[in-house]
């Protein structure tokens, strides 16, 4: 709903880009707080969060940090987290294992880009390699890395359950997992 949902947040991307795209798929509305350095240097907000960092959301009165916390959250709440219990334990592996990738990069840009990038772009494919892998078991590699589809048949809205085929490629292509949409994004992360 219009209003429920706002993002605290720095100017850019970083930890806040794949809520953003999760909530733009779902086609959800949110407000953007955005948080300058100025504001984070005055270190009241910093003492509002739990962990004394960004990103923070509120969803109506609930407030979240961690951010692959608040995707989880929003993924249960959009039907988004599996069709059972043993899908959202692959997606939480799946999103682990690109949370380990997001640390690497994050070293390299913060601590050693010049010197490391190289070393870092020669390793990419063989660690990409375990995600597509993933993708190519799954389904005979059909579609996702977890599961067969992004929202349950029952979330659809009525009128999308009996799609022409070529809206349901597009729609395939389009409806990335967040777990897949976080992977993209480690290649644009500045946080
Ligand atoms: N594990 C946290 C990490 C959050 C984090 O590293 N936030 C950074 C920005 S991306 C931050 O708030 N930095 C300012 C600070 O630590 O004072 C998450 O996933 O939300």
């Amino acid at each position: 709903m219009p209003g429920e949902y706002t993002l605290t947040y720095f100017p850019v991307r970083g930890r806040g880009e794949a809520i953003r795209l999760l909530l733009a798929d779902q086609g959800q509305e949110w407000t953007e707080d955005v948080v300058n350095g100025e504001i984070w240097k005055k270190g009241d907000l910093k003492k509002l969060c739990a962990f004394g960092q960004v990103p923070r959301f509120q969803d109506g009165n609930f407030i979240l940090h961690q951010s692959n916390a608040i995707l989880r959250h929003l993924a249960r709440n959009h039907g988004l987290y599996g069709e059972d219990a043993k899908e959202a334990a692959l997606l939480d592996m799946v999103n682990d294992g690109v949370e380990d990738l997001r640390n690497k990069y994050a070293r390299l840009i913060y601590q050693n880009y010049e010197s490391g990038k190289a070393a870092y772009i020669e390793a990419l494919p063989a660690e990409l390699a375990p995600f597509e892998k993933l993708l190519a078991e799954n389904d005979g590699g059909k579609g996702f890395i977890v599961g067969k589809q992004v929202i349950k048949p029952s979330q659809l809205p009525v009128e999308d359950r009996h799609l022409d085929w070529p809206l349901m490629v597009f729609r395939r292509w389009r409806q990335l997992l967040w777990g897949e949409i976080h992977t993209l994004l480690l290649m644009c992360v500045h946080c």
